[in-house]
């Protein structure tokens, strides 16, 4: 168990706790969404200030929610469930990617990281210009991807899952909902953003919603 002098805050590494080794509020938000249910506490790294930033040097999506599972499950002494997720757009040669968070630099920024994404794209000949809604263009194909692993520290383990969603990145930002690029993720299947989603619609589709209804079978045995 980490000692940073807070009692309150190792208490809460407890059992009916959930850490998820996150610093993005709106990861945190949907893990509490969707674990609202089992009448688990789910926290994050921000209620744990002492762990420093866990660098995410990995090639993979899988490389880095391991590194960051397992650093802070070594740290804490609990099982730790952590999230590496990104956008991958075809006509950028699958970028952003596992560079999504920082894709317009440090430190990172949604509104920075949208912009430039639109900027990359306009500069592409091979630009698709399907046209939604009358004034939305659809630029390119685009995948986002989650990967989920917990590492149980005790029997020193990982158990991971994996989503995808599939859809378009539109011209301009669409919807309030959500963070980082889900206001140009376009979902043919549903003719909305996914800022235009509600959480629990967001859930039910997306490639965070998919990863962790695989893993869920698993994962209840360590919350
Ligand atoms: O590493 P942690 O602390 O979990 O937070 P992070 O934001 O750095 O998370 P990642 O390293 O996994 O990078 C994921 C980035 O991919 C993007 N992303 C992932 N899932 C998304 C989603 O559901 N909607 C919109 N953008 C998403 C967004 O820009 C995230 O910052
Ligand atoms: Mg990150």
């Amino acid at each position: 168990m980490i000692n940073n002098g807070n009692d309150h805050l190792s208490a809460k590494a407890t059992k009916r706790t959930i850490v998820i080794a996150t610093k993005n509020r709106g990861k945190l938000l949907e893990f509490q969404h969707a674990l609202a249910g089992l009448d688990v506490a789910v926290v994050s790294l921000l209620d744990y200030p002492a762990i420093a930033d866990i660098e995410e040097d990995g090639d993979t999506f899988i490389a880095n929610a391991r590194k960051k599972a397992e650093t802070a499950a070594n740290l804490l002494g609990v099982p730790v469930l952590a999230d590496d997720s990104g956008l991958c757009v075809t006509a950028l040669g699958g970028a952003p990617g596992i560079y999504s968070a920082r894709y317009a630099g440090e430190p990172a920024n949604d509104a920075a990281n949208n912009e430039k994404l639109l900027q990359q794209l306009l500069l592409q000949p091979s630009v698709e210009h399907t046209v939604v809604r009358e004034q939305y263009k659809l630029l390119s194909k685009a995948q986002f991807v989650c990967v989920l692993s917990l590492y149980d520290p005790a029997e020193r383990r990982f158990i991971e899952a994996e989503g995808t969603v599939d859809g378009y990145i539109l011209d301009q930002p669409l919807g309030t909902f959500g963070f980082g690029y889900d206001p140009l993720f376009w979902l043919p299947s549903l003719d909305k953003s996914v800022a235009e989603l509600t959480p629990t619609e967001k859930q039910s589709i997306s490639h965070r919603g998919h990863a962790l209804e695989k893993l869920l079978p698993q994962l209840e045995k360590f919350i």
